[in-house]
């Protein structure tokens, strides 16, 4: 048993589930047949349904579809920010319904870590100031928590802007602000929601491929996005429409789906840049 896939069952005191898992790599996150429903009666909205993934220490998933397919959704329910009406989601092996909402938070601190399209910095903070701040808010000693914070931005390559304010960093700086907070305590799970959506494109792949060094390292990494481009950092693409996957391929496919396109976007009605459906 890997020191990692100690992290939740020492934080929630709960034994385990993922003895599914022993003999293969670590499943970091798993959705076993995930509905999830906003709202109640007429109004309500299935945003997921009957959906099932795992991702596995190490691997980087990337999840596409169209506009309302239910992507965020997904990652929303991956890191516990939500519960789905149904089905169970497991964080390092540990069903997330079985928590308290005090277990969960507690997991979600120190296991998952998100990354945003606009980076949800704190402006009057240094760099090293918002990535030790998780820790912080943990109860770690700030001596402590800026040791980790160091790490972590050396991690992502930007070490020597450790004293900076973010109005003093560019886009992609500010990102990788982001990403070093999203892992800094050795979270095993990372979720980014479109990290590259404010960046232009050199910098968005300079994103890509501190994301894909994440799981390199050893980290479950999971990314939404709409490029396709983006998603050919990932080991697989995961196609959602209408809640439902409908599609998982193999890096492969989504190299040789570029090499047939003259665009790099999943199209908003579902379609790839090929043309084929999704
Ligand atoms: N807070 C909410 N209340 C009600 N319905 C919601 C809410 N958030 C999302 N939805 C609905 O759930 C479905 C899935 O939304 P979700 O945001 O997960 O899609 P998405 O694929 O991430 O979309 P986009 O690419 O536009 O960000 C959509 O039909 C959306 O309208």
């Amino acid at each position: 048993m890997s020191a990692r896939r100690d992290d939740a069952s020492l934080v929630t005191g709960l034994t385990t589930a993922s003895e599914r898992n022993a003999s293969g790599p670590r499943q970091v996150l798993e959705l076993d047949c995930v509905d999830m429903v906003y709202g109640t009666g007429p109004t309500a909205v299935a945003a997921l349904r009957q959906v099932t993934l795992g991702v596995h220490s190490g691997e980087f998933v990337a999840v596409m579809g169209p506009s309302g397919s239910g992507k965020s959704s997904l990652l929303a329910v991956a890191g516990g920010l939500d519960q789905p009406a149904a089905g169970e989601v497991f964080v390092s092996g540990t069903p997330m319904s079985r928590l308290s909402l005090a277990q969960r938070a507690r997991l979600r601190r120190r296991v998952v870590g998100y990354v945003f399209q606009d980076f949800n910095l704190v402006p009057t903070l240094t760099a090293a100031e918002n990535v030790a701040l998780p820790l912080e808010l943990d109860g770690a000693r700030p001596a402590a928590a800026r040791t980790q914070a160091l790490e972590a931005l050396e991690k992502v390559g930007i070490g020597e802007l450790a004293g900076r304010f973010m109005d003093q960093l560019s886009g992609g700086q500010q990102q990788r602000v982001a990403i070093a907070r999203a892992i800094v305590g050795s979270r095993s799970l990372v979720l980014a929601d479109e990290p590259t959506g404010a960046l232009d494109s050199v910098t968005g792949e300079e994103v890509m491929g501190v994301l894909r060094d994440l799981a390199d390292d050893g980290a479950g990494v999971v990314l939404v996005t709409h490029e396709a481009r983006h998603a050919g950092w990932a080991d697989r693409v995961v196609f959602l429409r209408d809640g439902r996957i409908v599609d998982e391929s193999s890096v492969d496919s989504v190299d040789s789906l570029l090499a047939s396109a003259g665009t790099a976007q999943i199209h908003d009605d579902g379609t790839s840049p090929s043309g084929g459906a999704r």
